[in-house]
């Protein structure tokens, strides 16, 4: 039956390829996210609600690189990306390039609420944030020893961030469908290792980040960036769905067809209006995890799925 089938929120901690030692904190971290979603989404909020808080947790969790985490540019700072979507209205809000806050998916959030625009960029964004009253922080408090090791070891001549970048665990999104039917999705990241400064990735542009339409559904994505822009890989995989394909046959679609056009590896998260999901990957691991009629489903590799109650213990 439709009803138990919503609400529903699904989340994704970067597509890659995860340490060993680091693979047990992606796994928690993604499955308490999902959670915080669905009790936002229980207590009555929307799914751009649920979306918010559970990438909030991502972003404050040093696990994984957005907010807290982030991977550092090649001049050794934090610039941030985020984008948030609303299904019911196509209003979306994005920040660029951005530093010294917490949460840059709230920032995005404002974007979208309190602004007549869609993206907001770098010292532009920092003077938004200081208008709302969001406090700044200072860089030290976003990196973490890991990621300024990484930094490092890209420095030396013959390194390939890019492929290092492929060997961590990521970006942070989600997506939600509420009661009500309406989708949003969420996606934030601190971009590509040692990246040139102002770098501005897939996330915070609408289409290849993330999208929400609540005639079709709602996608956030991960993966190398500048491959993802090519194919606009959250708009690709919608347009399969309004084709008439399921949400996991259409996010198989995207990736395949980002991967034979353009050699690109990634991963995404996708829900449709009555509540069908599917976190899909070309990457060796992806970890995701899902909150649905008050069971919790998680996964890293390919075709793993555990489940369990909601209100177990992970
Ligand atoms: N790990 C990621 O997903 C990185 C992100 N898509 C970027 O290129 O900024």
């Amino acid at each position: 039956m439709v009803t138990e089938m919503l609400p529903v929120v699904l989340v994704h901690g970067g597509a890659g390829q995860i340490p060993k030692e680091r693979s047990q904190m992606s796994t928690s971290g993604v499955c308490s996210a999902a959670r915080s979603g669905y009790l936002v989404l229980q207590g009555g909020g929307s799914s751009m609600d649920a979306v918010v808080e559970a990438v909030t947790q991502l972003e404050n969790n040093p696990s994984f690189n957005a907010g807290c985490g982030s991977v550092l540019n090649i001049t050794g700072e934090v610039e941030m990306d985020a984008i948030v979507m609303d299904g019911k209205t196509l209003a979306s809000g994005a920040v660029s390039a951005v530093r010294n806050i917490a949460n840059p998916v709230q920032l995005a959030r404002l974007v979208m609420e309190k602004t007549s625009h869609a993206c907001l960029t770098a010292e532009g964004a920092s003077k938004f944030a200081r208008s709302m009253g969001v406090p700044e922080v200072p860089q030290e408090s976003l990196i973490t020893d890991y990621s300024r090791m990484r930094w490092k070891k890209n420095l030396v001549p013959d390194a390939n961030p890019v492929e290092c970048q492929m060997g961590k665990m990521g970006t942070v999104g989600a997506v939600a469908v509420d009661a009500e039917g309406n989708v949003a999705c969420a996606t934030s990241t601190g971009g590509m290792l040692n990246k040139m400064e102002g770098r501005v990735g897939d996330t915070p542009c609408i289409g290849s980040g993330g999208y929400a339409d609540n005639l079709v559904g709602a996608v956030s994505t991960t993966g190398h960036g500048e491959t993802i822009m090519k194919v606009t890989l959250a708009r690709l995989i919608l347009f399969h769905m309004e084709q008439g394909q399921s949400a996991e046959a259409a996010s198989d679609l995207g990736l395949a067809y980002m991967k034979s056009r353009v050699g690109g590896i990634g991963g995404v998260v996708t829900v449709d209006p009555k509540g069908n999901w599917a976190p899909r990957f070309s990457s060796l691991q992806m970890a995701w995890a899902a909150a649905q009629n008050d069971t919790l489903h998680y996964g890293l590799y390919t075709g793993e799925h555990f489940t369990q109650a909601i209100d177990d213990p992970h």
